[in-house]
């Protein structure tokens, strides 16, 4: 392993840097007012609204606390995570993911043509997802995808196909404040998940040789609506902050979610709130793991600014563009290691 393979060498200007900037200025909130058992109160659900649109146009990233789902759970899940990437990799790859499926294990993700330090594991919310066969904006043939059904850990599927039913419902909680906060009604959102094409993601970064080189991810943008982060107690995420583009830590919080806001909501907005470069940083000693949750609407959503939102002082600055297409683009660019930029929403600016 003392051998550096070129393939995971960040650019010069990429690359980690050895003093890190804990970033405590990512808002935390506290999501007990709207926990089932409370009495919805007014005027807190208004501060929590407030709490959650700064957080969205400062930070486009925040972390949440009393949000709801249960932490045995959370746990089980952690574990079953651990025990899928401790089989050996001929094991995982009989669940491997390909270029038809993006469900199951992969271990040579690619972010903006650089190899990622890490290997993944990828299940949909719903099986079947539909989705288009291609990106051709002509061709309307729609595909399934399905999940696999790894065997080990036992019950995997169970475990899994329960988190992502909390995982939904605090989706739906997030963006029912994030609308309000917009000053629309706050199902203004839900019509585009009928269908949706959400995932989760199991990633694991094991001890990296080079961690001054490499990267666990890239530097990137989410393409979805929202994403819910569990990350363990290792640390490595890293958050580019608006304020000075400097690339800061962000601190694990025993049982809390990282929220970050995606690039459909930036459009939604109309660039009120961003979608937030992030990446991760590996280390020479120990290994990471994290599970994101990936808020996506049905193929069929057409992204575009709220009309509500639009008028002549604030006039659109998004050209509509399909979901599915777009989603179908970027799958099909980070299977295979292509050295032109994937599809990214600054190419439907007005
Ligand atoms: O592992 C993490 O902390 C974040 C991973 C991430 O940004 C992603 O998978 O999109
Ligand atoms: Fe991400």
């Amino acid at each position: 392993m003392g051998e550096v393979d070129p393939a995971f060498v960040q650019d010069q200007q990429h690359r980690p840097k050895l003093s890190i900037i804990q970033a405590e200025g990512i808002p935390q909130i506290d999501l007990t007012p709207i926990l089932q058992h409370e009495l919805p109160n007014p005027s807190t659900i208004d501060t929590l609204v407030k709490e959650i649109g700064s957080a969205s146009r400062e930070w486009g990233f925040f972390q949440v606390i009393n949000h709801g789902v249960p932490l045995s759970l959370r746990q089980k899940l952690e574990e079953a995570s651990r025990k899928f990437f401790a089989q050996s990799l001929e094991d995982k790859k009989k669940v491997g993911r390909d270029e038809n499926n993006p469900t199951g294990y992969y271990d040579t993700e690619h972010t903006k043509n650089v190899r990622d330090w890490k290997e993944v594991f990828n299940f949909l919310s719903k099986d079947p997802t539909f989705v288009p066969l291609t990106s051709d904006e002509d061709d309307d043939r729609v595909i399934q995808w399905s999940n696999p059904s790894p065997q080990y850990p036992p019950q995997l599927r169970d475990i899994i196909e329960e988190y992502i039913e909390e995982m939904e419902k605090l989706a739906y909680k997030l963006l029912e404040l994030i609308a309000l906060s917009l000053g629309v009604e706050a199902k203004r959102f839900e019509e585009f998940f009928k269908d949706q094409t959400s995932l989760i993601r199991f990633n694991h970064y094991p001890p990296c040789p080079y961690p001054h080189l490499a990267l666990g991810v890239g530097r990137h943008k989410d393409p979805g609506v929202l994403t819910i982060l569990a990350q363990d107690d290792v640390g490595g995420l890293e958050v580019k902050r608006k304020t000075d583009q400097e690339w800061v830590l962000v601190k694990p919080i025993p049982n809390a979610y990282i929220i970050n806001v995606g690039d459909i909501i930036q459009v939604w907005s109309n660039d009120a709130y961003e979608s937030v470069e992030h990446r991760v940083t590996v280390n020479s000693e120990k290994e990471r793991f994290s599970i994101p949750f990936f808020f996506f609407p049905a193929h069929d959503t057409e992204v575009k600014p709220l009309e509500e939102l639009i008028n002549e002082e604030n006039p659109s600055r998004y050209k509509p563009y399909n979901w599915g297409k777009f989603l179908v683009n970027r799958k099909s660019s980070n299977f295979q290691k292509k050295n032109v930029e994937n599809i990214q929403i600054y190419h439907y600016k007005i």
